[in-house]
């Protein structure tokens, strides 16, 4: 599918969509309680539907209503040998030490960019758990076989955190008085969320510093009514439109949520934004933009958001946290670079540094999304700007996390055709 998107003026009101991350978590959490959950707001990305079949693969089964999911389940029943978890790196880190709580053989597959990330992590870790486990070389597919059973481990976070959610979700159905330490993790306030996810559903785990995971006696996943909040990975993109181009109400977002990518508010306001933050709103609205520097290793996903904005900036910015980014769904970094030079923004990468150097003019041209959902709307939000049309190859790649990004830039009134082809 190509895009293409014109020059426009922002201005309008719309509502974030569901994040995958909530949404994800509190599927695998609903397959762990024994009972019916309810989940309201659920997100269609396909990142979640994968996460349903996964769910419904490991034996829960799932009611689709109106607007939520009633989610059944018996905890951990496999129906099939095999898990498919689409293109989703959180799907495949969570669902495989959950799925390796039964006895059950499984493989776990994937595709397109997920087939090329690591997952060497779960042959180093889970046969300390008493689970086998085998790779292609570090990648998919995964054979496993458990019952995983927990016991005092050490592990590295400095790959992803997406591991560390896995075995905190499958440690919280199994684990009594024993303590998962983790060296040097990154993306922590994943974790914050994959907490506030656990205790919803009736887990209790103590922290220390992001460093100690504590569990005390054994505990039960209950069922629960859970509902989807707002997603700031994907409202970024429209919190950046409004900044560069207009002015926007971006709704169902929770200031005080724990999802990392709120950190935007911090990005936006030190490029001198105006905003006006509610408790579920934020009201947005184009100034005079100037480059900023900020750490991005923590909330890695708000690159291409942040390369949007700085690229509308009159200078240089500066982003920290680069090699965060080479096991995303493409490079990002170099992904980045390349797609935005065609636009005529130049990005130089320096170690873990990404220098963006604005105000120098976004050029119309043809860029391609390497089958990135968060490139391609990064492309699109720099196009409101540009001096000319841009065309994006690949478009289809934001159904990965944010299937109505295009109907939601139209709505705020930006000019989009989309040709199927
Ligand atoms: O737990 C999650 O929902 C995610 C964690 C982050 O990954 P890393 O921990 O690998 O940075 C993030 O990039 C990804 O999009 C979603
Ligand atoms: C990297 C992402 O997701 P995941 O790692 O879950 O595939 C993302 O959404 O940008």
């Amino acid at each position: 599918m190509q895009v293409t998107v014109l020059p426009a003026i922002i201005k309008g009101t719309v509502t974030a969509n569901p994040s995958k991350s909530a949404m994800q978590r509190a599927v695998a959490a609903a397959l762990l309680a024994k009972g019916t959950s309810i989940i309201r707001n659920p997100g269609l990305s396909n990142d979640c539907l994968a996460a349903l079949e996964v769910a419904e693969n490991l034996g829960a089964e799932i009611k689709r209503e109106d607007n939520h999911f009633e989610i059944t389940s018996k905890g951990v029943q496999p129906l099939s040998h095999e898990i498919n978890c689409g293109e989703s790196g959180l799907g495949i880190r969570m669902f495989t030490p959950i799925a390796a709580l039964s006895a059950q053989p499984i493989t776990i597959v994937g595709h397109g960019s997920l087939t090329t990330r690591p997952m060497h992590f779960f042959e180093e870790v889970l046969p300390q758990l008493q689970v086998k486990c085998t790779t292609d070389n570090g990648k998919l597919p995964l054979h496993i076989q458990g019952p995983l059973q927990p016991k005092d481990i050490t592990i590295d976070g400095s790959l992803s955190s997406q591991f560390l959610t896995g075995l905190l979700m499958a440690y919280g159905a199994a684990a009594a008085d024993v303590t998962i330490t983790v060296k040097d993790l990154k993306s922590k306030p994943y974790i914050a969320l994959t907490l506030q996810l656990m205790a919803h559903f009736g887990i209790k785990v103590t922290e220390t510093s992001f460093e100690q995971f504590r569990f005390g006696k054994q505990q039960a996943y209950k069922p629960t009514d859970y509902t989807v909040e707002g997603d700031w990975s994907g409202a970024a993109f429209l919190l950046v439109a409004a900044a560069v181009a207009g002015k926007a109400e971006v709704q169902h977002l929770n200031t005080a949520s724990a999802q990392s990518d709120k950190a935007i508010l911090e990005a936006l306001e030190k490029a001198g934004a105006t905003i006006l933050p509610g408790v579920f709103t934020i009201n947005i609205q184009r100034n005079g933009l100037q480059p900023f520097e900020i750490d991005a290793t923590d909330c890695p996903d708000l690159f291409p958001p942040l390369v949007a904005l700085a690229a509308n900036c009159n200078g240089t910015t500066k982003i920290k946290g680069v090699s965060r980014l080479a096991h995303k769904e493409s490079d990002r970094g170099l992904t980045l670079q390349e797609e935005f030079g065609k636009m005529g923004i130049r990005i130089d990468l320096e170690g873990d540094i990404m220098l963006v150097h604005g105000g120098t003019g976004i050029k119309g041209a043809t860029v391609h999304s390497h089958n990135d959902h968060r490139i391609a709307m990064a492309c699109a939000v720099a196009a409101l700007t540009a001096d000319g049309p841009v065309v994006i190859e690949n478009a289809e790649a934001i159904n990965k996390s944010y299937p109505e990004f295009y109907d939601h830039l139209q709505l705020l009134g930006g000019k989009i055709t989309v040709d199927v082809q």
